[in-house]
């Protein structure tokens, strides 16, 4: 149960790019976890997600620590923050940072990329946090078992609510 939904993204055929890559993981496998991350959506939704390597994307990715660029929020250092993602929408829309001080992994020590990158691609499809602590939307880390599926009815519902 959501408190609010912001409005969605008023097209359904989105595309990402990869502006940098994290030095904690082989390339590959951070295009799977964005993939994978992303994927987690477009299963519920009529969404589809294209994977640009220039220009301007509707969700552009990065990796970034404390003040970034022109983005008006900024990273804490390891730990804390993981990540954060923007409303659908112009510009900064949709556009999703991860704090490069924390050590990105696969599947070892660390916080699993493509977790975070899933609730923060909920971010920017519109989602906000969800009070159901099983949920993927729950504002909490939780090392939910990668290979399961990570969305709960709850995300289900509110994505679903967003994109018929
Ligand atoms: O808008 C915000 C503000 C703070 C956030 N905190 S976080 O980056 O530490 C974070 C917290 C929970 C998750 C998460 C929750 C459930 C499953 C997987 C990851 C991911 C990142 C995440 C976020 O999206
Ligand atoms: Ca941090
Ligand atoms: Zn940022």
């Amino acid at each position: 149960q959501y408190g609010y939904t912001l409005p969605g993204w008023k097209k359904y055929n989105l595309t990402y790019r990869i502006v940098n890559y994290t030095p904690d993981m082989a390339r590959p496998d951070v295009d799977e976890a964005i993939q994978k991350g992303l994927e987690v959506w477009s299963k519920v939704t009529p969404l589809t997600f294209t994977k640009i390597s220039k220009g301007i994307a509707d969700i552009m990715i990065a990796f970034r620590t404390r003040v970034h660029g022109w983005c008006p929020r900024y990273f804490d250092g390891p730990l804390g923050v993981l990540g954060h993602a923007f409303p659908p929408g112009l510009g900064l829309g949709g556009d999703t940072h991860f704090d490069e001080d924390e050590n990105w992994t696969k599947d070892g020590v660390g916080f699993s990329l493509f977790l975070v990158a899933a609730h923060e691609f909920g971010h920017s499809l519109g989602l906000s946090h969800s009070s159901d602590q099983t949920a993927l939307m729950f504002p909490n880390y939780v090392s939910l078992d990668p290979s399961k599926y990570p969305l709960s009815q709850d995300d289900i519902n509110g994505i679903q609510s967003i994109y018929a």
